[in-house]
């Protein structure tokens, strides 16, 4: 007699941006025996959020937003769905009995509560890549040290974690990560100088939220990416690489010392990789577009240009320097974005900042706490808003 399956609790932190949709969506598709929602955390868009703790049935919902919070308890109001706001209550998501927490606030905001999932056991869907570029291998001992498991989300770094078998990483060579190059591909320095926020927002080929897309299109995304894969996979600086393709359909791949490369491919859509991060080791059947490879009329490669792109330098000297370098880039990099967004400084200015700052912040020792990671990242934003002015 086959057995009744249990579904699995999920935590969404972040269910109202991009990932946090597509995760919802996933969850939907995969239905209530898979999966039964616990908690739903999100920030300023508190119609959205109330609909789905509604529409899914969640049994708590947060916003980041203190000022907010009655806004969110109105909405709420005699559906039995418990309500909290602020740091607190992202925590008190982070802590509830989920097995699975999917991290996807964006930014060092998510740091703390994904922490807290981890420290408590939950395996953690990690789509928030700032966790691993700013606590490093702090964070990967946090989660070894809880017994849950670490599962990447990061479209690159889930296509390794689907070709890189645990057997094999002995033989391991490297890993190369395939970037699109953004939506100034092929500007020269001169023409990024005066793009605007709307207009570097565009990513030619994902739907994404804001901030990274405009990562991506000073390939600060990457630089966050190469670090990222560097503490997930336990890798040395050299074994990252980084390729250029345009048509981001191969979605990284693995190289082993016996010259194999294995590539993970598929159409840009990130409910694939959510999809596998949640069902792992199993595989889902989702209603994601399928790879026609008579349509595809090529995949083209090239070289990173770190003189148009500084951000994959700055990734490299973070990774080498080791530390809290990554805290460090990370920090700096957060507020000349948010100056980027704001339109108090230029495009090329967020790399300048950056460099500046780590170049300020190069002797700070290893961090031997978050302590330590959450001071490297206070101290890196107060001096690149100062350079800010
Ligand atoms: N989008 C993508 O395809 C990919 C994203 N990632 C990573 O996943 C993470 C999420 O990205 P994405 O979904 O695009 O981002 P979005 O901006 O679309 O969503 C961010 C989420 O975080 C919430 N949020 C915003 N500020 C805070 C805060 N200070 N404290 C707590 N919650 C907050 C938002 O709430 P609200 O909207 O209600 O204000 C929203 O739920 C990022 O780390 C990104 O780098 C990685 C790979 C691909
Ligand atoms: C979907 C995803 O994982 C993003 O990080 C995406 O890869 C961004 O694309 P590029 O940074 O390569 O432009
Ligand atoms: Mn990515």
């Amino acid at each position: 007699m086959a057995s009744a399956q249990h579904s699995r609790s999920i935590t969404v932190l972040g269910s109202t941006g991009s990932i946090g949709v597509s995760t919802l969506d996933v969850v939907k598709h995969l239905g209530r025996e898979t999966f039964e929602v616990a908690a739903l955390t999100g920030s300023g868009n508190i119609a959205l959020l109330a609909e789905q703790a509604r529409g899914f049935d969640a049994k708590l919902a947060v916003t980041a937003d203190e000022s907010r919070y009655n806004d969110l308890k109105d909405a709420l109001a005699g559906t039995g769905i418990q309500v909290a706001a602020g740091r607190s209550g992202l925590i008190e998501a982070a802590e509830m009995d989920a097995g699975l927490v999917m991290a996807a606030i964006v930014g060092t905001a998510g740091l703390a509560p994904t922490l807290a999932a981890a420290r408590r056991g939950a395996d953690i869907a990690l789509a928030n890549k700032e966790c691993l570029v700013s606590a490093g291998d702090l964070f990967v001992e946090a989660v070894k040290h809880g017994g849950g498991k670490l599962l990447p989300v990061d479209s690159e770094h889930n296509a390794i974690f689907q070709v890189l078998e645990e057997n094999q990483r002995h033989a391991l060579e490297r890993v190369i990560i395939t970037a699109s190059g953004g939506p100034f591909r092929t500007y020269t320095l001169e023409q990024m100088a005066d793009v605007t926020a709307e207009v570097a927002r565009a990513h030619p080929n994902w739907s994404m939220g804001l901030k990274i897309s405009i990562d991506s299109a000073s390939m600060f995304n990457k630089a966050l990416e190469m670090i990222e894969a560097k503490h997930l996979f336990g890798l040395t600086p050299e074994q990252v690489e980084v390729i250029v393709h345009p048509q981001s359909i191969i979605h990284s791949m693995v190289g082993y010392t016996d010259g194999s490369v294995l590539a993970q491919l598929g159409c840009p859509d990130m409910r694939t990789a959510i999809g596998y991060a949640m069902q792992y080791p199993k595989r889902a059947s989702l209603p994601v577009e399928r790879l026609d490879f008579t349509k595809l009329s090529r995949l083209d490669f090239e070289a990173p240009d770190e003189t148009r792109f500084p951000a994959l330098r700055l990734a490299r000297l973070a990774m080498t320097r080791g530390g809290v370098q990554g805290a460090v880039l990370n920090g700096a990099k957060e507020v000349a974005l948010e100056a980027f967004i704001d339109g108090h400084t230029g495009f090329l200015t967020m790399a300048e900042i950056t460099e500046k700052v780590m170049t300020e912040l190069s002797t700070l020792p290893a961090a031997s706490s978050m302590d330590d990671v959450f001071a490297a990242d206070t101290e890196a934003r107060r001096l690149a808003a100062q350079h800010i002015g």
